[in-house]
């Protein structure tokens, strides 16, 4: 149930559960299953329940911005980037981000989940965590058969809460995205779900079919059980702190969760833990406001330290993107859906109607679904250039010691991947141009995703005030590699849009980087000029052994504290490829069963 700041004010509660977003509601219904236990979620955002704002599916993006739904944090101006500093959106009321986000849902490959295990953490392999994506998942075959939609009904979870399913309305690009792929010698995945991602598919989305729209955390894990009365939620409510006893040893217990409502403070006893879900942005924010992080950085904000953790806001790692946008030729446009449509005033509005009328037209569809992983090899002809030389740019940090002994742990293992030929690289084709198309012209994009980056940022406050946000740096290039890379992607950009039976949809005019930009030095500018976040970060509360910089150990407990976990996207240790929404669910899943003392 939900109910007031006021109405909680000094009770004493089991778990309190800070961030009311995707692993967080998911945590609050597992555990909550259990009615002798009581469980307090504290979500710093509005409810925004039953909103059609969030519900509609094509509605993505147009929240961006809007305090009510959307964090909208600033990073630092990143030196590599021309001092850009990137808009770093995230949702913010009930769902989080699974409320904001664009509805691709999906798993990573294998490899990416074993290498939880091989940094340290017992049984976090891919055999384990994908019997909790399953149990998130509740897939529904398609209604027709398409060619363009292959998949294993044995792979997929069917009866999880969150519904998982093909998109109804296709922009009609999906099919010739996978031929000139296959013309480009990549081939179709039968079941990417499989933990072999390699190669072609279409991702299913968040999308209920039947009602068209918005399956996440808050109208899945949320409302089904919100009228258990062990399970309280509290929105509007900032938590600016946890309490902590430190014993003699030095370990701390968290005894209370102080939080800000309106004008008001208040406080919330603990009984057994409280857990952190607010993901990779603010869960290292509110640990370091505790007292929890490394000291100097505790010391510089005014924050007195209780618990020296250097690796809070450490292994910060983001995926980027960048893209090329071609123009579809006009006698055609017609037979594609594209997003475009939306920038003319009129069309909105028919779209609009249409969507609330008959449940059709753009804003019944999720964003883009044709997607494609494959290793640089497939793309480049200077991989094995690019892969040598940052081989040997890791060698000379590591005997320089730039290089930790702990990251170097992490880029033995990404080296193997390349060395593999895991899917390092991926590429998603978007029907619009990204970000503000004029209106009267329709556009498909190729973008190029990194998603195994060797940069590594930061999250750090630099303030003891709540309020203000943290210093964000997600140190874009600080490996040049990441930028070699991404260089090549946007040439493979091009083959892709310039392959039949793509090409004869388009005009020979390129919108981005625009003809003239050809060399590598060229490219190399536009990428910074343009790049993008994929609002995918991880890191920042790092699940490692305590000497390689880890903030929570494999039961997602804060070392050297009894009662603290963290639960959320922000225990990743080294970026997987894969867009994050399914991983978050299967965290809260597992998280859950190991709070309960069922796995561990
Ligand atoms: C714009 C966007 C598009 C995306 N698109 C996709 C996609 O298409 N597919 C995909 O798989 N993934 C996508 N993602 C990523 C994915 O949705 C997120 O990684 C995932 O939902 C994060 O889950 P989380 O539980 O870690 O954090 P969140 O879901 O963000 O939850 C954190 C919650 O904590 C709350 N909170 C924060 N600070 C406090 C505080 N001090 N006090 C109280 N509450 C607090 C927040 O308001 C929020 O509700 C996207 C993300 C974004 C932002």
């Amino acid at each position: 149930m939900l109910l007031s700041a006021n109405q909680v004010s000094g009770k004493l509660f089991d778990f309190i559960i800070v961030g009311g977003g995707t692993s967080g509601l998911t945590v609050a219904a597992r555990l909550s299953e259990d009615s002798s236990i009581s469980v307090l979620v504290l979500e710093a955002g509005q409810a925004n329940l039953n909103d059609p704002e969030i519900l509609t599916p094509g509605g993505f993006g147009k929240r961006f911005g809007n305090a009510q739904y959307d964090w909208a944090f600033k990073t630092t101006p990143q030196k590599a980037c021309h001092q850009r500093s990137f808009t770093f959106n995230r949702g913010k009321g009930l769902g989080g981000s699974s409320a904001l986000n664009f509805h691709q849902y999906h798993r990573p490959a294998k490899a990416d989940i074993d290498a939880f295990e091989e940094l340290g953490n017992l049984g976090w392999n891919w055999e384990l965590l994908e019997r909790y994506y399953a149990k998130t998942e509740g897939f529904l075959r398609p209604m027709e058969k398409t060619n363009a939609i292959s998949y294993d009904l044995a792979r997929h979870g069917t009866t999880g809460p969150l519904v998982v399913a093909y998109q109804t309305t296709m922009s009609g690009f999906e099919l010739p995205y996978q031929l000139a792929m296959k013309n480009l010698g990549i081939s179709l995945v039968e079941e990417p779900f499989s933990g072999d991602t390699t190669g072609t598919w279409l991702s299913p989305l968040t999308i209920d079919p039947q009602r068209r729209v918005r399956s996440y955390s808050a109208n899945k894990y949320y409302q089904p059980n919100a009228d258990r009365t062990n399970l309280t939620v509290v929105v509007s409510a900032h938590v600016a702190k946890i309490v902590t006893q430190l014993d003699p040893n030095g370990r701390a217990t968290a005894t209370e969760v102080l939080f800000v409502s309106g004008e008001a403070r208040h406080s919330v006893k603990v009984g057994k833990e409280v857990i952190l879900s607010a993901g990779a942005i603010m869960s290292p924010q509110i640990l370091e406001l505790s007292g929890i992080g490394d000291t100097p950085i505790l010391q510089a904000a005014g924050v007195q330290a209780r618990v020296h953790l250097p690796g809070v806001g450490k292994n910060v790692q983001e995926h980027t993107n960048a893209r090329v946008t071609r123009e579809l030729r006009p006698e055609i446009e017609s037979e594609y859906l594209t997003f475009d449509m939306l920038s003319d005033a009129t069309e909105y509005d028919r779209q609009r109607e249409l969507y609330q009328t008959s449940g059709a037209g753009v804003f019944a569809t999720g964003s883009s679904t044709c997607m494609t992983f494959i290793p640089l090899e497939s793309i480049s002809p200077i991989a094995d250039i690019l892969q040598k030389s940052i081989t040997q740019s890791i060698d000379d940090g590591v005997s320089s010691t730039s290089i930790s002994p702990a990251l170097k742990k992490q880029y033995e293992i990404q080296l193997k991947h390349v060395k593999d030929g895991e899917p390092t690289c991926e590429f998603i084709l978007s029907p619009r141009l990204i970000p503000d198309p004029p209106p009267g012209k329709k556009y498909i994009t190729a973008s190029a995703l990194i998603n195994h980056p060797f940069s590594r940022g930061s999250i750090h406050i630099t303030s003891s005030d709540p309020f203000v946000p943290p210093n964000i740096d997600p140190n874009y290039f600080e490996h040049k590699y990441d930028l070699l890379q991404l260089i090549e992607h946007i040439k493979f950009c091009r083959k892709i849009l310039d392959q039949e039976p793509l090409k004869k949809l388009l005009t020979e005019i390129e919108v981005t980087p625009g003809s003239d930009v050809q060399t590598d030095k060229q490219i190399a500018d536009y990428v910074k000029s343009t790049m993008g976040t994929t609002w995918h970060t991880v890191g920042s509360c790092s699940m490692l052994p305590l000497a390689d910089n880890g903030v929570v150990d494999r039961k997602l407990k804060v070392y050297n504290t009894s009662n603290i976990r963290v639960v959320d996207i922000s225990i990743i240790p080294l970026h997987i490829g894969a867009h994050l929404q399914a991983t978050a669910y299967a965290i809260g899943e597992l998280g859950a069963d190991i709070i309960k003392g069922n796995i561990f």
